[in-house]
C-alpha cells in the first residue's frame, strides 16, 4: 500500500530490517523484539506492561510486518501461538500514527469478526489493554444476546476498532443508521473457517457487500472530521489454525493478492495451495488455487495426544474415574471436557455437583464424600449470556477446576493453565479436534489430550492420521489398577476387560443408584440421552461410516447416562423427537446442517 500520503506519517509502516527477521527455530518465540518489527515504542511498552509480552512469537514476527505493509494477509498458525496480537498490534500501531488523532466521530476503522461471544470478549479484552495509552482510539464490541439499544448508542458515539459476531454486526449494518464505517480500513476474520462452519457464510457475503469490495478505498477519498484524508486501500486479514475448503470462497471474495503467513509450512505442503504455504511469499498468481483439505494440521509439538477405547456402556464410569485420577494426581489440574450437546453438559455438570461416593460401601452414607471435590463449571450456547460470561471469567482465573463444555469453548478461547483436554464425545471433523485440543499446550506449555472412542469408532484415528495427527493408547486399565481412589490398590489386577473391572462396575452402580433418588438429574439424563443420539445421527459425510447410529446399542447408550430404563422407553421419546425434527425441517425447508440443528 502506498504510504506517506497526506495525513499519515511515513514512519507508520516501517520495513523490517533484513538482519532482524527472526531466525527459525523449534520454539514458539522469535529471536527479535517487538520494536524491531516496527511497532511504536509506546505500543511495545503496552505489550510488555499490560500483557507481559517480552518478545514476539514467531507468528507475530512473521505477520506483523506483513500486516503493516498494507497487504491482504492469510495467516495459518498453530493454536495458542499468539495470532490475536499478530493482527491487533499492527492495526493499533497504524491508527496511533495518524498525524491528526482519529476521533470518535470518524467512526469505525477496523472490524474484527469472530465466531463466538466468548472470543469476542476475549479479543476485546486484549484490545483494551493494548489501547490503554492510546485513549483516543476507542475499542468496542457487538454480539448477539447483548442489549441492542445500548450497542446503538455506543455506535452512535463512535467505535474505532470494533470486535463483533457476524449476525449482530449485520443487524446493525442494516438497522443502525448512525453506524459510521466509511473510514473502514481493516476487516479481520479470526477463526475464519469456524465462522463459515457455523453457517454464517451468507451473513459474511452480505457484510462484505454492505461494507464495499475488498479493494475499495476507505472514506471514498473524502476527509474525516479529524482531517484524515481517504485513499486507504481496504486490507482484509484472515486468521485460523485450520484452513479448509470453506475458507477458499471467503478468501476469493475478500482477499486481493494476499500474502500468506504460516509456520511449519515445510512440514505441511498440502494444507494450502503451493504459494500460500511459503511464509511471507506473494500469493497473487496462485490465488485461484484451491486450499486442500488433505494435509497436516498444526498442533503444538509438546502436546501429548492419547485415545481411550471404551465400550459404550462403560463410558460414564471411565470418564468419572479418569477425572478422579487426574485431579488426585495433580490437585492443581485444570481440565476441559467436551460434549456434543448442551443437554449432555447439563446432565454431567449436575451429576458431578451432587454425586457422593464411598469406595468401601455404597450403603455407608456417613462416609460418603464428593466423588470429585474440584470446582466445576459449564459452558454452552443455551445458557444465559451473563452466566456464559461469568463462567468464562471464573474458569480463566481458577488455579484448579473442571469445565464441561460444548464446542462453544473449542475455538480461540485462551484459558490459562489448562493442562488436559478430554473429548468425551468425538469432535466430528478433524479441524474441531485440532481446536479443542488447542485449549491446552498453549505457547510452549505442556498439555495432554484424551479422546474417548468406542470400539466401533476406532477408524476415526485413521481419519485424524490423514491430517498428520497421531494418538497413542491411554493405559486405562493400568490407571485403574494403580489408583488408590477406588479402594484397595490393584483390586482389579488381572482384569483384561474394562467393562468388567471392579472399579468401573462399582462406580456405574453408585451413579445409577444416585440418580434414581434425584428426579431432576434423572430427567436431565433422559434429555441428554435423546439429544446425544440425535447428535450422533447427525454426523456428516464420511464420518457417518465411522459413527453409525444403527450400530449403537441403545441400552448401552442409556447406561452411559446412568439410565436403567428399557431403551425402548427412552427410544420412543427419541423417535418422537426425530419425527418432530424432520417435520420441523420440512416445514422450514431448513438444510440438514449438524452444527445448526444441535445448538452448541
Ligand atoms: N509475544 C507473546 N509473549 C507472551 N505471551 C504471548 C505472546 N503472544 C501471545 N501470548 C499469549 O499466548 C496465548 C495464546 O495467544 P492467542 O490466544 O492470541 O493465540 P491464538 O494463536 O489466537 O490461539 P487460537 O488458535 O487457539 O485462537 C495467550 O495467553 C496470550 O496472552
Amino acid at each position: 500500500m502506498e504510504q506517506g500520503r497526506k495525513g499519515k506519517k511515513k514512519s507508520t509502516t516501517p520495513k523490517p530490517k533484513e538482519e532482524l527477521i527472526p531466525e527459525r527455530d523449534d520454539g514458539v518465540f522469535a529471536s527479535c523484539t517487538f520494536s524491531s518489527l516496527g511497532l511504536h515504542p509506546t505500543l511495545c511498552e503496552q505489550l510488555k506492561e499490560r500483557l507481559g509480552f517480552e518478545a514476539p512469537t514467531r507468528v507475530q514476527a512473521e505477520a506483523i510486518p506483513v500486516v503493516l505493509s498494507g497487504r491482504h494477509v492469510m495467516v495459518n498458525a498453530a493454536t495458542g501461538t499468539g495470532k490475536t496480537v499478530a493482527y491487533l498490534a499492527p492495526i493499533v500501531h497504524v491508527l496511533q500514527g495518524y498525524d491528526s488523532r482519529i476521533q470518535r466521530s470518524d467512526g469505525t476503522f477496523a472490524l474484527v469478526l469472530v465466531p463466538t461471544h466468548e472470543l469476542c470478549m476475549q479479543v476485546f479484552d486484549v484490545l483494551q489493554k493494548l489501547l490503554h495509552r492510546f485513549h483516543w482510539i476507542v475499542p468496542g464490541y457487538l454480539m448477539g444476546g447483548e442489549n441492542r439499544s445500548k450497542e446503538k448508542a455506543r455506535l452512535r458515539k463512535g467505535i474505532s476498532i470494533l470486535v463483533a459476531t457476524p449476525g449482530r454486526l449485520l443487524d446493525h449494518l442494516k438497522h443502525t443508521s448512525s453506524f459510521l464505517y466509511k473510514n473502514l480500513r481493516w476487516i479481520v476474520f479470526d477463526e475464519a473457517d469456524r465462522i463459515l462452519q457455523l453457517g454464517f457464510g451468507k451473513e459474511i457475503e452480505e457484510i462484505l457487500n454492505l461494507l464495499g469490495s475488498r479493494t475499495e478505498d476507505a472514506s471514498g477519498g473524502k476527509s474525516t472530521s479529524s482531517g484524515i484524508s481517504g485513499g486507504y486501500q481496504r486490507q482484509n486479514l484472515l486468521f485460523s489454525a485450520t484452513l479448509n475448503e470453506k475458507v477458499n470462497h471467503l478468501a476469493k471474495i475478500s482477499l486481493e493478492n494476499p500474502v500468506s503467513v504460516g509456520l511449519d509450512n515445510k512440514k505441511q505442503p498440502h494444507i494450502l495451495s503451493k504459494e500460500v504455504g511459503s511464509s511471507g511469499h506473494d500469493n497473487s498468481e496462485e490465488q485461484e488455487r484451491e486450499i486442500s483439505t488433505i494435509g497436516d494440521y498444526k498442533l503444538p509439538a509438546q502436546l501429548i495426544q492419547r485415545y481411550v477405547k471404551v465400550p459404550c456402556g462403560s463410558r460414564l464410569p471411565v470418564l468419572l474415574s479418569v477425572l478422579k485420577h487426574l485431579f488426585e494426581r495433580d490437585v492443581s489440574s485444570k481440565i476441559v471436557v467436551f460434549f456434543s450437546t448442551c443437554d449432555a453438559v447439563d446432565f454431567h455438570y449436575n451429576l458431578l455437583k451432587g454425586f457422593r461416593w464411598s469406595p468401601s460401601s455404597q450403603k455407608d452414607e456417613a462416609n460418603k464424600n464428593m466423588f470429585l471435590s474440584c470446582k466445576s463449571f459449564r459452558l454452552h450456547g443455551n445458557m444465559k449470556q451473563e452466566d456464559r460470561r461469568s463462567t468464562f471469567q471464573s474458569f480463566k482465573v481458577e488455579k484448579s477446576a473442571l469445565l464441561l463444555s460444548t464446542d462453544v469453548a473449542a475455538r480461540g478461547l485462551d484459558f490459562p493453565k489448562v493442562n488436559c483436554i478430554i473429548q468425551y464425545d468425538s469432535p466430528g471433523e478433524a479441524t474441531e479436534y485440532v481446536h479443542r485440543v488447542g485449549r491446552t499446550a498453549r505457547l510452549d506449555k505442556i498439555g495432554e489430550a484424551l479422546l474417548f472412542l468406542q470400539p466401533a469408532e476406532i477408524d476415526y484415528l485413521q481419519d485424524l492420521q490423514k491430517h498428520g495427527v497421531s494418538l497413542s493408547e491411554y493405559p486405562i486399565l493400568k490407571v485403574l489398577d494403580s489408583s488408590a481412589a477406588f479402594g484397595r490398590k490393584g483390586s482389579g489386577k488381572g482384569f483384561v476387560s474394562l467393562d468388567l473391572h471392579p472399579s468401573i462396575l462399582s462406580v456405574q452402580k453408585a451413579v445409577e443408584t444416585f440418580i434414581l433418588y434425584e428426579p431432576s438429574i434423572h430427567m436431565l439424563a433422559k434429555n441428554a440421552y435423546c439429544s446425544w443420539v440425535r447428535a450422533y445421527a447427525a454426523h456428516r459425510g464420511d464420518l457417518k461410516r465411522i459413527f453409525m447410529v444403527k450400530k449403537l446399542h441403545l441400552g448401552h447408550v442409556a447406561k452411559s447416562f446412568a439410565l436403567k430404563e428399557q431403551p425402548s422407553l427412552v427410544g420412543q421419546t427419541f423417535q418422537k423427537l426425530e419425527k418432530k425434527r424432520k417435520r420441523d425441517q420440512k416445514q422450514k425447508g431448513a438444510p440438514k446442517r449438524r452444527k445448526i440443528s444441535h445448538k452448541k
